[in-house]
């Protein structure tokens, strides 16, 4: 897996894939940014008439529901429905599952669409599973990732996505094998939209490795945790964290995050 992680990080240096995000307008600009650290290049845009067009040229599409209405959410379909057509990989964050019902109700649309991949922390994960009803507090998890890992196994078998429930402990989903990541930094969720970060990274690694996806989400997630505690050591609270992490992201080699990251595997 460590090998696979290198190649991963390289291949989005040598592809730098399109991304495209129909995204909430809290982490636009860090999701964007974070993006271009890596070495992709991202794309925000929601308007109906060029959802088609737009997917046609990109890489992957991420869709967040973090700041969702009726509008965004026909964008969604759109998008989706184009990218399933042409086979290219989208990404779902839940954001918020489980704090309303018109969110909940558009999460089951989204799902029935069959995501490549899903990234959530353990409440929104919970929620989507409508398993062990986590409380959920906004965009905020209440809960460990580890208690969301029946929720998620749940999710893998039922939409056939990879899932991960991010937190202290990052915990990817596949068919059959689940990865464990214990890397990152406690400031790292003091920072918003950090999850919608990672989300927007798993997009560019499913992008330019489209035929292993679950590689994809776990190599996308050691990165950005190693970036994540590297910044931790340099930062002075929640303001310098955000910027560390994009000098970090754009920094870090292939080697450095396959000497650093702390992955367990299990196949279950
Ligand atoms: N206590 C922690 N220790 C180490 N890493 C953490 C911790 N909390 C969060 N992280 C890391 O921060 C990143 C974001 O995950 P988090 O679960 O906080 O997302 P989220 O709740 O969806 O955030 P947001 O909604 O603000 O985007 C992940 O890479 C995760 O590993
Ligand atoms: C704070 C917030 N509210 C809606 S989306 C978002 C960004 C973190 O998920
Ligand atoms: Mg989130």
């Amino acid at each position: 897996m460590k090998e696979s992680i290198r190649e991963q990080i390289l291949a989005v240096r040598q592809q730098s894939p399109l991304v495209h995000s129909i995204t909430n307008y809290v982490v636009m600009n860090n999701t964007a940014n974070a993006l271009l650290a890596v070495g992709a290049s991202p794309i925000m845009a929601h308007a109906h008439s060029e959802m088609a067009d737009m997917v046609k040229i990109v890489g992957a599409l991420v869709i967040n529901i973090g700041t969702l209405d009726e509008y965004w959410v026909k964008s969604m379909e759109l998008a989706i429905g184009q990218a399933n057509t042409l086979g290219k990989p989208w990404i779902l964050d839940p954001v918020g599952a489980g704090a309303t019902p018109y969110r909940d109700e558009i999460l089951r649309q989204l799902l029935e669409l069959k995501p490549t991949i899903i990234r959530g922390n353990a409440s929104e994960i919970m929620a989507l599973a409508r398993r062990n009803v986590a409380t959920t507090k906004g965009v905020d998890s209440t809960e460990e990732s580890t208690a969301a890992v029946d929720a998620a196994r749940y999710l893998q078998q039922q939409f056939g996505s990879v899932v991960c429930v991010s937190g202290a402990v990052d915990i990817i989903v596949g068919k059959d094998t689940t990865i464990l990541l214990s890397n990152g930094h406690p400031l790292m969720a003091k920072v918003t939209g950090m999850g919608c970060t990672a989300t927007a990274l798993i997009g560019a690694f499913a992008a330019a490795n489209p035929a292993d996806p679950f590689c994809a989400t776990v190599s996308a997630m050691a990165l950005l945790g190693i970036a994540g505690e590297k910044a931790a050591k340099v930062s002075n609270g929640p303001g310098s964290m955000q910027v560390n992490i994009l000098d970090q992201l754009y920094q870090l080699t292939d080697e450095a995050v396959a000497s650093m990251v702390k992955l367990e595997e299990s196949h279950v």
